[in-house]
């Protein structure tokens, strides 16, 4: 995950490979609770690993529910089976709304039965996100709700500590018109209280009912129906689909009169399946869905495959493979596989209503920026209650682009660019929003795209970025390249690991290459003079890097290749030209997305000549040479400063006086003598001249 302040994204070219995507958020969440009330323990495989998921998975182990990692990478969650060991807790639950609206209503529910006492909370914009509807259908159940802040919006204390005779007898009205989330929350804790019965199997403590047996339950089977009425156009139905198919999974069969009545039937109980996979997310395949239809297909490949979701998806985000195809998109699938190609270029405008692919619509926005005219999506007026105000959001972003953009209270209509310009995408904590305009990179005006805070996507999706770059090609010139050369002990590496670190780029250490062909001649028993012998080595160095460590053949080489003795042997070994021409692609090599900063002696002048930024980084010889010193012995390893000196002073002398490819700034090297600034001075001097040198300076 890049935890950057932004990263900028290269212009990008084309595309093609596969993709794996991460599970499901809504599936998930749901599968987490709905496993957390059953009966008998659950493992979930494929389960999202994100900041929504982690929310909801410290709510429950806070409740008393035990989880536990396996084996085959699976996690068991061991149900409560309707008990509340825990009655009274606060849960803080970020800005998850598949975890808030669902833990309201089973812990109000629950903490009416029992008589527990729950508070829930989020991050700011969590507490801005309304709940009203949902804590209205609680009440009228008789269920205590308290807003502590806002009225209709969390935080919220649920239950008082005495337990509550429900009103289940009328049919519970909920609104369906702001949020589905609200229906999926009652019908995912009504039942709970669907039977009067108490389980002989779980109080609290999990226990497997015997393979192929039904659990026994306590008492006579009494309990009623229980209906929930929606009042008001239910939107974004799929999502109450995948609620539904997954309490079917539990042992939970809800009859559903149209979209307005659902009916939980009496005596139901919620039933470990036993085992159950989570489909990919159909949200997230959005965007590579997307990137198919936009980017020229990568020679040799044939488009994107993504794999984890498909044709027979549970999740309603799967229609945006229609959305997509009425938008030039060429896609074919598969149960769990889809595969995308570029078909219509440019693509196609469309006038669409979105009501049942709300998250998924936020990709078509982006796509819009690459259509034929102006695309309208209609009936979107909950993106204005999401993680952002949505529609505000894609309109202010999409402007940067140079678009037109005209919203409304429920639609956004997008004309594209005349002529493309770009912007740094302001990401409002929302995951979708960053993900989503990363694809604006594949402008015809080859212009970079810089996203604010990429962190956000780890809601979701926290490897996107480096997914997404691993599918997409671009001419090596379009990746940005930091050079930073200097003599030994200058503080290149220090520099140039700090700077890739904070943009997110890839690294280069490029004298790791002759200290390991040296440390490879040590081994082979070759001579440091032997030039011919020398070049076979550095032609196939067999080298991993893993885990910070560096391995030359399998052999740790971590420790021996920062030697002294190591570095005065790659010296000599890097005055010879057929070494150098062997190391030359493998250095090559490393520019890849996002980018690349790269420390040596010839990065500017000979590998990397076109690099728009190049350091000549430089201290004095007797402040290196402290440097050093101080490095060594907080090793633990002894050293004299005059020797270190003396050494030093060789090493400049032969490093800047060989034939080929010497030590020297490059003509256009920005000259930076650290003598006397700091570690963090030296990166900030670094990083504002990048700045200045990017598109963005003026944002
Ligand atoms: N600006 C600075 N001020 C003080 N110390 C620094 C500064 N930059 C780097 N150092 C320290 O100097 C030592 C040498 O730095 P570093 O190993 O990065 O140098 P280098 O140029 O990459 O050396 P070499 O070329 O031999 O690999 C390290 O201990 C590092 O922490
Ligand atoms: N681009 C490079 C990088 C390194 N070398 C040689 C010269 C150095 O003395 C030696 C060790 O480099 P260090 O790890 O100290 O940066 O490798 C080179 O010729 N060209």
């Amino acid at each position: 995950m890049y935890a950057i302040d932004h990263l900028d994204v290269p212009p990008l070219h084309s595309a093609g490979g596969t993709v794996r995507l991460p599970g499901s958020k809504s599936i998930s969440n749901r599968v987490l609770l709905l496993a957390a009330l059953s009966v008998g323990y659950t493992d979930i495989a494929d389960l999202l690993d994100s900041d929504d998921t982690r929310v909801m998975l410290a709510a429950l182990a806070q409740l008393g529910c035990r989880i536990e990692p396996q084996a085959d990478g699976a996690l068991r969650v061991h149900g409560l089976g309707g008990a509340l060991p825990v009655k009274q807790a606060q849960l803080f639950l970020g800005n998850a709304g598949t975890a808030m609206r669902p833990l309201t209503a089973a812990l109000a529910l629950l903490a009416s039965v029992h008589g527990g006492a729950f508070e829930l909370s989020g991050i700011a914009r969590m507490h801005e996100r309304p709940i009203g509807d949902l804590v209205d259908a609680l009440r009228q159940l008789g269920c205590p709700v308290d807003c502590l802040g806002q009225d209709g919006y969390p935080p919220l204390r649920l239950g008082n500590g005495t337990p509550q005779t429900l009103a289940l007898d009328q049919p519970i009205r909920v609104r369906g018109d702001v949020s589905s989330q609200f229906l999926t929350a009652l019908l995912l804790a009504l039942p709970l209280v669907a039977t009067n019965r108490a389980p002989t199997l779980g109080t609290g403590v999990s226990s497997q009912p015997p393979e192929g047996t039904v659990p026994s339950w306590g008492g006579p089977a009494t309990g009623r129906d229980i209906v929930i009425e929606v009042v008001g156009e239910l939107i974004s139905r799929p999502y109450i689909e995948i609620t539904l198919n997954l309490l079917e999974r539990f042992s939970v069969s809800v009859r559903r009169d149209g979209w307005q009545r659902f009916t939980i039937p009496a005596g139901c109980r919620y039933t470990s399946p036993g085992r159950i996979p989570v489909e990919g997310d159909a949200s997230s395949a959005s965007y590579f869905i997307a990137l198919g239809a936009l980017a020229s297909p990568t020679p040799g490949s044939d488009g994107i495959t993504i794999e984890g979701v498909g044709l027979s998806s549970i999740q309603g985000d799967i229609r945006f493979v229609e959305a997509a195809r009425l938008m030039g998109a060429d896609i074919s699938g598969e149960a769990n596989r889809l595969h995308i190609r570029r078909g219509a270029w440019p693509l196609k405008a469309i006038d669409l209503d979105c009501n049942h692919i709300p998250d998924a619509a936020m990709t078509l926005a982006v796509m819009a920026l690459f259509a034929d005219g102006p695309s309208t999506l209609r009936n979107i007026a909950s993106w204005r209650v999401k993680e952002t105000d949505r529609i505000a959001a894609m309109a202010t972003e999409c402007r940067k682009f140079g678009a037109l953009v005209e919203e409304g209270a429920d639609f956004i209509r997008i004309t594209p660019p005349s002529s493309w310009t770009t912007g740094s995408i302001h990401t409002y904590d929302d995951h979708r929003v960053a993900m989503c305009f990363s694809l604006a990179a594949f402008n015809p005006a080859g212009l970079p795209v810089r996203i604010e805070d990429p962190k956000c996507v780890a809601k979701t999706f926290p490897d996107y970025f480096e997914t997404l770059f691993e599918v997409c090609q671009t001419p090596a010139q379009a990746i940005p390249v930091i050079c930073i050369d200097g003599p030994t002990a200058s503080g290149k590496g220090t520099l140039a690991s700090e700077v890739a670190q904070r943009l997110g780029y890839q690294l280069l250490d490029s004298g790791a290459l002759y200290r390991a062909t040296a440390l490879a001649a040590q081994d082979a028993g070759v001579d440091l003079d032997d030039e011919p012998g020398l070049a076979r080595l550095a032609a196939q160095l067999p080298l991993a890097f893993r885990d910070h460590k560096v391995f030359l053949g399998g052999r740790d080489i971590t420790d021996p290749l920062r030697l002294e003795s190591t570095g005065g042997m790659a010296s000599r070994v890097s005055q010879h030209l057929a070494v150098r021409s062997a190391l030359h692609a493998l250095q090559l090599s490393f520019r890849r997305l996002p980018g690349l900063v790269a420390d040596g002696r010839d990065m500017g002048t000979v590998i990397f000549p076109d690099a728009p930024l190049k350091v000549y980084l430089t201290a004095s010889a007797e402040q290196r040479a402290q440097r050093r010193h101080k490095q060594l012995i907080s090793k633990g390893i002894a050293a004299n400063i005059d020797s270190l000196l003396a050494d030093l002073k060789m090493r400049d002398h032969r490093d800047s006086s060989r034939a080929h490819a010497p030590l020297k700034p490059a003509e256009d090297a920005l000259l930076l003598d650290n003598s006397e600034l700091g570690i963090e001075q030296s990166v900030q001097q670094v990083l504002n001249w990048w700045q200045g040198k990017t598109v963005f300076s003026e944002t």
